[in-house]
């Protein structure tokens, strides 16, 4: 047998057999990690944007739903959206369920109260997917004690509390008869939304990267955990998304934050961050994004968080690592051009 001895054949016959190696151990994964017919799914914050997009493609996939929110108005708006989806899927899947939760999560006792009337219209949860939550952007040192709570209770409590007694009870009990078992892995889950500003926190997010962060921390150590039970818990890490709450954190944006998200970032529609948040995750991804440049900014701080497609994330992490070279200084640069413009603040009596 011939053997080559020119480094780049030798060079790229490996990078070759690394590949074919890597997309046979794919083949683990190509079973549906997240299948969602017939499942009980509970939907936070599912009244508008995101969670409504959620919610409805869950519910175009043959899934029984429960929406929860504050504002009922705006939750029997979604549901009539929902139970039409429904109402079309009928002869695919009877027998779907609807169900609409008003309560505040931030609060403990409200977000307990929240999966027992859940569980009482549409069955025993199988998936929790927690996507309410919202952003305050300013300057830290003008906020208010109240807006940093607001932000805590917003993002973190409200999916904390929540995911506390989902947890208990999933691990109280066996997970319940699945109505279509051959379909993929019922494992059963728990999924936070945390933001692409968990993997890369930016200027003027200085109320909403910490809670955001920490739901990815929890993430990793609840995922840990619940090895013990086979239960999955997951971190969605959207960019921004086209919504209601987007409009509306939009009025009080620092315009260099702005500046920097026109840049860097390309707004998707709730639909679109809907799938492909469940595409990652039915691909078993722990911490799903939804463009190539999350998945990059995720590769350069994972960690220990299990990736899907280790050989191409490893070669992606090298490669954003020198990236953000260049990616903080432009983002500094925009910084620094608005301390020119204004002055220092004790300097300037004006700001
Ligand atoms: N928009 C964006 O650019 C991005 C958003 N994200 C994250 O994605 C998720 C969805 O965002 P988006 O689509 O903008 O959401 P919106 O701000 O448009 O909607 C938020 C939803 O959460 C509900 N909600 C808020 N607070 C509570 C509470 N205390 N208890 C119960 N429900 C609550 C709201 O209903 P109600 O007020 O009636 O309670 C509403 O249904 C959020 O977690 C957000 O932080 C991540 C990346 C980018
Ligand atoms: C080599 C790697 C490069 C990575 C660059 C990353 C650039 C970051 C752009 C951040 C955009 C912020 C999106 C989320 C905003 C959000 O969560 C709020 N709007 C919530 O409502």
């Amino acid at each position: 047998m011939h053997i080559p001895e020119n480094p780049i054949v030798i060079g790229l016959t490996t990078i070759a057999a690394l590949l074919v190696a890597t997309s046979l151990m794919m083949g683990f994964f190509t079973k549906n990690q997240m299948p969602v017919a017939g499942r009980n799914i509970i939907v936070t914050g599912a009244s508008q944007g995101m969670g409504k997009a959620v919610a409805i493609l869950l519910a175009s996939l043959g899934a029984n739903v429960t929406i929860v929110a504050r504002d009922l108005k705006k939750l029997a708006a979604a549901a009539e959206e929902i139970q039409a989806v429904m109402n079309a899927n009928s002869s695919k899947y009877p027998d779907q369920k609807l169900a609409v939760v008003s309560a505040d999560l931030s609060d403990a006792e409200n977000a307990a109260r929240a999966v027992t009337e859940s569980e009482a219209q549409i069955g025993e949860t199988d998936i929790l997917w927690c996507c309410a939550g919202g952003a305050n952007p300013g300057y830290f040192k003008d906020y208010q004690p109240a807006d940093l709570v607001w932000a805590m209770n917003t993002n973190y409590w409200s999916a904390v509390y929540i995911a506390h007694n989902v947890l208990q009870r999933m691990t109280s009990r066996p997970p319940p008869v699945q109505k279509y078992p051959t379909d993929g892995n019922h494992q059963r889950k728990i999924i936070f939304t945390s933001s692409l500003i968990a993997l890369c926190p930016l200027f003027g997010y200085s109320s909403y990267s910490g809670p955001k962060a920490a739901l990815r921390a929890l993430t990793d150590t609840l995922r840990q955990e619940c090895l013990l039970y086979d239960i999955g818990v997951h971190c969605c890490c959207p960019g921004s998304i086209l919504s209601p709450g987007l409009d509306n954190e939009n009025k009080t944006k620092p315009e260099t934050l702005k500046k920097i998200e026109e840049e860097d970032d390309v707004p998707q529609t709730p639909e679109d961050v809907a799938k492909y948040c469940l595409e990652e995750l039915q691909r078993g991804q722990t911490l799903p994004v939804t463009s190539f440049l999350a998945r990059a900014a995720r590769s350069a701080i994972a960690g220990p968080t299990p990736r899907v497609g280790f050989l191409f994330e490893t070669l992606l992490t090298w490669a954003s690592t020198i990236v953000y070279i260049f990616v903080r200084r432009g983002h500094d640069g925009y910084v620094l051009q608005e301390k020119k413009a204004k002055g220092l603040p004790w300097e300037n009596k004006d700001v």
